[in-house]
């Protein structure tokens, strides 16, 4: 479990992150949604350690964060950042072995390519392998980095996952076969927490969303508790109508169509 007691985080007087409190489970995916400089990113940047909460606690796997050495927080978590510029001529092979480079001390082993391998066929890259990653286009890069993670955890039992816009850049088949993933991870025992611009994947997909605005919690549980119009429009200044399809197993977040006119009507000018 990693348990967030009261976390508060200030830069320059300016407070980034304020009060933060929740408990995240493994086989659970949490997802972390708010608008542009809502303090998510700096949210996830506490929980792997990044930065150093000025105040409040966090719990690690029963252990105070902080209390971590650097090598063993590695092989209980894997961190896939919203930045990851690569500009050195590594091959997408390599840079999946990284993932790697917590659990061998000289070279790693048959045993240590055969999980890049997978994680290169499970992100859908195998084919990739030898390329060098600079060559990649966005999404491939994205794609290559989530390997990376993955190969870190792949067999840390009841290890987490925190993934910062884990689908920058992917085309939308891509962005749903990354959160079922994320979700196979979970069904497998591990923890996941991303933070997610698509509300909808948030629905369909996490377990528990945390809405942050201004730094703060706006609301924290269950997707259909978090995720509502009231919230919405308070984070985001957007007016959208939750609809449930016929066809689909799960509402749909959609603009209101107040809104859609008023873009017609600037069209029009
Ligand atoms: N080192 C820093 N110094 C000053 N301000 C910072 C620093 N890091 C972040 N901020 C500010 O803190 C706020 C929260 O930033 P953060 O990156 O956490 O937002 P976010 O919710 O992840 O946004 P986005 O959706 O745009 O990625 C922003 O206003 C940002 O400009």
């Amino acid at each position: 479990m990693i348990s967030v007691n009261q976390v508060s985080f200030s830069v320059k007087g300016r407070s980034l992150v304020e009060n933060i409190r929740f408990q995240a489970t493994t086989g659970e995916l949490w997802a972390i949604v708010g608008a542009n400089g809502a303090g998510k990113s700096t949210l996830m940047k506490l929980l792997t350690r990044e930065h150093t909460p000025d105040s409040g606690t966090i719990d690690f796997l029963g252990k105070d964060l902080k209390n971590y050495k650097l090598k063993e927080l590695a092989q209980l978590r894997a961190v896939l950042a919203q930045q990851n510029n690569i500009s050195l001529s590594f091959t997408v092979r390599e840079i999946v072995m990284m993932g790697r480079y917590p659990f061998y001390d000289a070279s790693p082993d048959k045993h240590d390519h055969r999980i890049a391998e997978l994680c290169l066929e499970k992100t859908g890259m195998a084919a990739f392998g030898n390329r060098l990653f600079p060559t990649l286009s966005g999404g491939e890069q994205q794609r290559v980095q989530l390997a990376r993670t993955l190969a870190q955890i792949w067999e840390v039992k009841g290890g987490y996952l925190f993934l910062d816009e884990p689908t920058t850049g992917m085309d939308l088949l891509h962005q749903y076969e990354t959160f079922q993933l994320a979700k196979e991870m979970t069904i497998k025992g591990f923890g996941v927490i991303a933070v997610v611009h698509d509300l909808n994947l948030a629905l369909q997909y996490a377990d528990k969303v945390l809405m942050m605005k201004d730094g703060k919690a706006l609301s924290a549980g269950t997707p259909e508790t978090v995720l509502t119009e009231g919230n919405i429009k308070d984070a985001f200044g957007l007016s959208v109508r939750i609809i449930q399809p016929e066809s689909t197993p799960f509402p749909v977040i959609v603009p209101d169509t107040a809104y859609k006119n008023n873009v017609e009507n600037i069209n029009s000018l």
